[in-house]
């Protein structure tokens, strides 16, 4: 039997779309696996009911599928489905970790990322990396044309996450189909600061580096009350707010002295438009471990 926990993610960062991750120290997916002649899934933990056990529609069916390690997987979910903060990545990355070492296949965690790239194409209709490559490698990643740069910062951060639902599907049909190249310009600097922001542990460049003008908005109309929660998060010191990968949830970057009071008015902000939520007081951390 293999155990293994891989964090929560969250993609983009508002001026990295389909580029940028981070790792969250929590929540957390636990996977673990046994080797059996066919692969199958038994799903417990936060809205774990709403997840398929079968094999052809669980990420981590294709997983398994990819690395030829049938196995009897039990997944304990802290990452909650739909929620923006990579929960299908969570699962993949874990599940490709514990059946490599299961299976001894020898593949490194760099290899990996193809192969939890997989459970993503099963949701989302494409092979994303930008959330199971910080999953598997942790820290902040910069994934594109099948390779990935990883920056170990420590940045802390606030995930609001509301009780709504967006599903990735969903939230990549409205985004736009192209850009102005004054926005283009835009987006080319905010990530660019970010990105110096991440080398240098400076939370002021890496939220300031959140700005983005395309992708964001359309994005923001799904969400109930994000202009209000930004606009709180901001007031209470939050140094850059975006939507976290596809949403609902949302992120916040933030002095470590300010963390609290930014989370508080965040919850504040989605309670004043009759969302509940959670905020998760976090920071930029490590991949996923094998115990
Ligand atoms: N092991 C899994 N963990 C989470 N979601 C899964 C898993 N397997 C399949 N899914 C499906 O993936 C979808 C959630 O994925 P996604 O929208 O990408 O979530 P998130 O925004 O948190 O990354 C749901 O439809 C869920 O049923
Ligand atoms: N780049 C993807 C990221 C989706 O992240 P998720 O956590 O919402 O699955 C996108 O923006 O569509």
């Amino acid at each position: 039997m293999q155990t293994v926990r891989a964090p929560a993610t969250s993609a983009n960062l508002g001026s990295g779309f389909d580029v940028f991750g981070v790792a969250l120290d929590r929540p957390a997916d636990v996977v673990r696996v046994e080797k059996a002649d066919r692969t199958t899934i038994e799903m417990t933990g936060v809205g774990s009911q709403y997840i398929p056990e079968d094999p052809e529609k669980n990420v981590v069916g294709a997983v398994a599928e990819a690395l030829d390690a049938p196995a009897h997987i039990q997944i304990d979910k802290g990452v909650r489905p739909s929620s923006g903060l990579g929960s299908s990545a969570a699962s993949s990355a874990a599940a490709a970790v514990a059946l490599n070492a299961l299976y001894d296949r020898g593949r490194s965690r760099r290899e990996l990322v193809s192969v939890a790239a997989e459970g993503e194409a099963v949701v989302s209709g494409e092979a994303h990396a930008d959330n199971v490559a910080p999953a598997l490698l942790g820290g902040f990643t910069v994934a594109r044309d099948g390779a990935v740069t990883t920056v170990d910062a420590s940045i802390p951060l606030v995930a609001c996450l509301p009780e709504i639902a967006v599903s990735t599907r969903d939230a990549r049909a409205v985004v736009p189909e192209s850009a102005s190249m004054a926005d283009v310009v835009h987006t080319v600097g905010a990530a660019a600061t970010l990105s110096v922001g991440m080398c240098r542990d400076d939370p002021e460049l890496v939220g300031t580096g959140m700005d983005e003008r395309v992708v964001t908005p359309a994005r923001a109309d799904l969400i109930t009350g994000y202009d209000a929660v930004r606009a709180a998060a901001l007031d209470a010191g939050a140094t850059g707010v975006t939507v976290s990968g596809a949403g609902p949830a949302v992120i916040a970057a933030c002095r470590e002295a300010d963390q609290r009071h930014v989370a508080a008015a965040m919850v504040d902000a989605f309670a004043g438009v009759d969302v509940d939520s959670r905020a998760y007081q976090t920071r930029v951390s490590e991949g996923a471990t094998l115990y």
